[in-house]
């Protein structure tokens, strides 16, 4: 089997046992064999040999949520608010996608997700057999989901809902166990009561999560009071959704009942950040989600609405923004944002037994960090340094599976001058269309 032995690098291990070491790992096939400041004894034969010198080594980055086709309107609509953006900017060009559009979408996403250190990355879209073809290719873990909007005629209800059971049934556990899936009612202010019970009883037949967009914005909250006379974590709640695992998109605005209620469910949230500040919906109440015990990941929602998706930004803003609306600095600390990037993203997607740390017997799902670099000197607190001064343009190798998928800062498995100038192609198609 494949082996390779990284000598003399730095690693963040995100192992409360020992949060960094100095010293070596191999890696067989696609699992992490050895890690240790102690030399492997005996030493691993036929290994491909990694000075780690000057790197730091750490788990991949986990992106809870986002639409990654949506790239191709990265910097289309600013300056918006949810509602605006959706209804009268996103909707209209979405409904003139086609196959082209969503491949070449996805793979502009793919490629900048991988360069910038995510290894696993959730996506809600449709035309989802194509996403998955280009995760499978690109080399990336994938959790996929063909998001259904129900606001449509019965008969198109059912036809979303069947097409997002047989991708389901097409790619759980695809591309040698990188794809999983799930099912996902886009949001409850976009899929009426009985049809999100359709699709939780759909989730209960197929073993599989479910996901969802839940109070992104107060207007949307006041929307569900109205329409159903309550909130809508109570909502979701009497409709069964919390009876199969759930991830939640943004939950910014939550009460303490809610908050409580999402706790006792085991509920997870994906927090979205730069989103949630550029549409103006909100900031979510992450001190007390996580105080409460609600597993909490991150997100960069798509390119459309952040407009990046780098989560070292997401990161980077989950650990200073709280500090900012609660005047306490020690709200989320260092080592907890970067904690919501990797192990409590692999636990808000049930993978904590795969990815998320390095860790013997976990997937070889890992990054390497150029630490030459001036805005990491002098070299004093590692965890600190790629918090509150690291991007993903640090990143310079990484691995998936212990495939390594990015060398040197470049796709291995993906044509990036095709990809970019796809999209443009796919872009400028879209709005003379
Ligand atoms: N087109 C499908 C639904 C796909 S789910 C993905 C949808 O989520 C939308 N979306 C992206 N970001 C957000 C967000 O932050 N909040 C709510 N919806 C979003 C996006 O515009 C897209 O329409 C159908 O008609 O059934
Ligand atoms: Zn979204």
């Amino acid at each position: 089997m494949k082996r390779l032995w990284i000598e003399n690098g730095t690693f963040v291990t995100m192992d409360d046992q020992r949060p960094v070491l100095k010293g070596h790992m191999v890696v067989e096939g696609d699992t992490i064999l050895y890690l240790s400041e102690e030399l492997p004894d005996p030493l691993p034969e036929g290994a491909e040999r990694m000075n780690g010198q000057g790197l730091v080594f750490m788990p991949g980055l986990i992106n809870t949520h986002g639409h990654a086709a949506m790239s191709l309107l990265r910097g289309y609509s600013d300056d918006q608010s949810l509602q605006v953006w959706l209804e009268q900017k996103m909707w209209p060009m979405e409904a003139k996608f086609t196959d082209d559009d969503v491949r070449w979408g996805t793979s502009l996403a793919v490629a900048e997700m991988l360069k910038s250190g995510t290894t696993t990355f959730v996506d809600m879209y449709d035309r989802m057999n194509i996403v998955a073809e280009v995760a499978e290719q690109s080399g990336i873990r994938a959790f996929l989901t063909r998001g259904v909007i129900g606001l449509c005629p019965p008969e198109v209800q059912t036809s979303k809902l069947n097409e997002a059971k047989q991708f389901v049934q097409d790619w759980n556990g695809k591309a040698d166990g990188r794809i999983a899936t799930m099912l996902s009612p886009h949001a409850p202010y976009t899929c009426p009561p009985d049809y999100i019970v359709r699709i939780v009883e759909a989730a209960h037949e197929l073993n599989v999560p479910l996901h969802t967009h839940m109070s992104e914005s107060a207007a949307e909250v006041a929307q569900n009071v109205k329409d159903y006379g309550c909130r809508p974590v109570e909502h979701l709640d009497k409709l069964g959704f919390f009876t199969r695992p759930a991830l939640l998109a943004h939950a910014v605005h939550l009460t303490d009942d809610e908050i409580a209620l999402l706790a006792a469910r085991g509920a997870a949230v994906s927090h979205n950040p730069a989103s949630n500040l550029k549409l103006a919906s909100g900031i979510a109440r992450v001190p007390d989600l996580l105080k409460e015990g609600v597993t909490v990941s991150l997100g960069t929602d798509s390119a459309a609405s952040n407009n990046n998706l780098d989560l070292f930004d997401e990161i980077r803003l989950a650990a200073l923004i709280h500090k900012g609306v609660s005047g306490d600095p020690t709200a989320v600390p260092a080592q907890e944002a970067l904690k919501l990037g990797t192990v409590y993203g692999a636990k808000a997607i049930w993978q904590e037994q795969r990815v998320g740390q390095l860790k013997e017997g976990l997937k070889a799902d890992f990054i390497a960090i150029d630490m030459e670099q001036p805005h990491f000197y002098p070299q004093t607190e590692i965890i600190s340094h790629l918090v509150y001064s690291g991007s993903g343009r640090d990143v310079v190798h990484v691995w998936i599976d212990g495939n390594q998928v990015v060398k040197n800062g470049e796709c291995l498995l993906l044509d990036e001058a095709k990809i970019l100038a796809e999209s443009q192609r796919c872009f400028e198609r879209l709005l003379s269309s």
